[in-house]
């Protein structure tokens, strides 16, 4: 079931009026259980991410989030873990921004900049940690590419976005980011790599979903230690780093 934990409140999503509702198996987090992907909704980028207009309204500052991704990037192994420093928004190309139409003034401005959108110091933060935790040797910092998915890319798809400078790829995060920064929270994000992205013809890997879930649950330990000990800096230090 879907959930939204608040404190040590839970409520369903069916329970809040017109939030989303989750449609993949294998999505859980720690504060929203349950994730909404463009594929979810008909490709309406505003509906999939209100829920970072609800954490604004609570008043959360800064915004953790999280991916599965495939990665074109050859120097990205299966299991690494890369801290996202940049998007690219394809969807975005064809006019699919989650900002797109009337703009609400009370969350932030019309043209909001997304030079800055992954937050330096908790980037910097998050390499600290994982060196204190002795996760060097799986950890990397790149740029995500979201499409709109629910199909896996093609071979010359993933050639493409290599070249244009995608180190990994997936389906979600970075509308979420763009409203998220749109409202003036910061945001921190990491993709899971979890396959390879198929570049050559005459590979037989296929990127298929249950390796996704699998490489998840591998590393779930890991992940969980990295960002709680992150959260508990962050609150150690009054949520300024
Ligand atoms: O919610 P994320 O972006 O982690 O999920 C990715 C994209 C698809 O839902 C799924 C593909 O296996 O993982
Ligand atoms: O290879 C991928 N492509 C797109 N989305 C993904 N989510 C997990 N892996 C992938």
């Amino acid at each position: 079931m879907d959930v939204f934990l608040l404190n040590d409140v839970c409520l369903k999503y069916a329970d809040i009026p017109n939030f989303p509702r989750s449609t993949v198996h294998g999505h859980p987090c720690v504060c929203m259980q349950g994730r909404f992907h463009l594929v979810t909704t008909c490709a309406c980028g505003f509906q999939i991410t209100l829920p970072m207009r609800v954490f604004k309204l609570l008043g959360v500052e800064t915004v953790f989030l999280t991916n599965a991704a495939g990665g074109p990037q050859p120097g990205l192994q299966v299991g690494d873990v890369m801290v996202i420093k940049d998007h690219i928004n394809m969807p975005g190309f064809a006019g699919n921004n989650p900002l797109a139409g009337p703009n609400d003034e009370r969350f932030g401005v019309r043209f909001p900049c997304m030079s800055d959108a992954y937050d330096r110091e908790l980037r910097q933060l998050a390499l600290d940690v994982a060196a204190e935790l002795g996760y060097c040797e799986f950890m990397q910092e790149g740029v995500y590419c979201v499409l709109g998915g629910p199909s896996f890319e093609t071979i010359a798809e993933c050639r493409m976005l290599h070249s244009l400078g995608a180190d990994a790829v997936g389906m979600s995060t970075a509308h979420e980011v763009i409203v998220a920064r749109h409202a003036g929270m910061r945001c921190f994000a990491l993709s899971l790599i979890s396959n390879r992205a198929v570049m050559d013809y005459d590979s037989q890997e296929k990127a298929n979903h249950e390796e996704v879930l699998e490489t998840g649950r591998q590393r779930a330990e890991q992940l969980e230690k990295l960002v709680s000990t992150m959260v508990a800096r962050l609150e150690r230090n009054n949520n300024s780093f």
